[in-house]
């Protein structure tokens, strides 16, 4: 089958997020409606559709980001490995370490650099003394392909790097807890095309150790990261495939309709 040979690079099989007849409300605004999927273990996974049809909603719901909105109001069910994330006994705080997230706009916390990275595995208590700790640190910023370029200012603000910097800054803070899921709404809309190319390399080189759930506007942005893609509209999600079966043959008309530019 073609989506067999387009996606070889597929590691795994194996649902990592379900949601089962998932809704969002924001007071009467009914913003997801019924979405069921299977988010894939190390996979990239792309979120697209028009402007407000849900994109980030949705994305929020996966580690309770939503919690934090007193309007929204959350139906149906998340469930991680399994395991239902809105249930009482579950500590949003521990969900989070687990699905990381990496926002629109890189914001870096007004600390070093190092200690952008160290706060995650220090709160959660990951490591046992300092040692561990600049390990991490260490791995996290290679793996973010930052380490070369702030290994010698580590203790300078994590503010003062620039924009695609401290969007890189920012991953390494979100795997430095060994998420298992990494959510990342528009995670290059303020970034110029270099520092997205290093994002976007980043996010192939990330798909291998865990989940990669990313929000984006543009296409050519799904087609170059992702594996599957979710196209939703208006609050639903209308298709869900592999990204090449996406784009090049899509099956329901309002997927055709934003792909070739006709909504949205
Ligand atoms: N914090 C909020 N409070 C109230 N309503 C919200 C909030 N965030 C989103 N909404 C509403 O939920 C719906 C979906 O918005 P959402 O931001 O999830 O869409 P989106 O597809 O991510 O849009 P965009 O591509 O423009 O970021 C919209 O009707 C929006 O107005």
């Amino acid at each position: 089958m073609k989506d067999q040979v387009t996606e070889n690079r597929v590691q795994t099989d194996t649902s990592k997020i379900s949601a089962k007849k998932a809704q969002v409300y924001y007071g009467e605004n009914h913003a997801i409606k019924d979405v069921d999927v299977e988010i894939l273990d190390k996979t990239v996974t792309a979120f697209i559709g028009p402007s407000g049809c849900g994109k980030s909603t949705f994305l929020r719901c996966l580690n309770r980001m939503n919690d934090t909105i007193p309007s929204c109001r959350v139906e149906g069910k998340i469930l991680l490995d399994g395991e239902d994330i809105y249930d009482a006994r579950v500590d949003p705080v521990q969900l989070r370490a687990k699905v990381g997230m990496v926002f629109q706009k890189p914001n870096p916390f007004p600390k070093s650099i190092y200690d952008n990275v160290a706060y995650g595995p220090k709160i959660h208590g990951l490591t046992r003394n300092k040692a561990e700790l600049d390990a991490v640190v260490e791995s996290c910023l290679r793996k973010a392909a930052l380490w070369g370029e702030v290994k010698d200012r580590l203790t300078s603000p994590g503010t003062g790097l620039s924009g695609g910097q401290q969007q890189r800054l920012c991953i390494a803070r979100a795997i430095a807890t060994s998420p298992e899921v990494l959510l990342m709404d528009e995670p290059c809309s303020a970034l110029d095309p270099i520092a997205t190319a290093q994002v976007e390399e980043l996010i192939d080189e990330l798909r291998s150790q865990f989940s990669v759930v990313i929000v984006t506007h543009s296409m050519q942005q799904a087609a170059r990261v992702s594996q599957k893609t979710a196209f939703f509209h208006l609050g639903n999600l209308v298709e869900y495939g592999s990204t090449d079966q996406i784009f090049t043959n899509p099956k329901d008309p309002r997927t055709e309709s934003y792909i070739s530019g006709r909504i949205g």
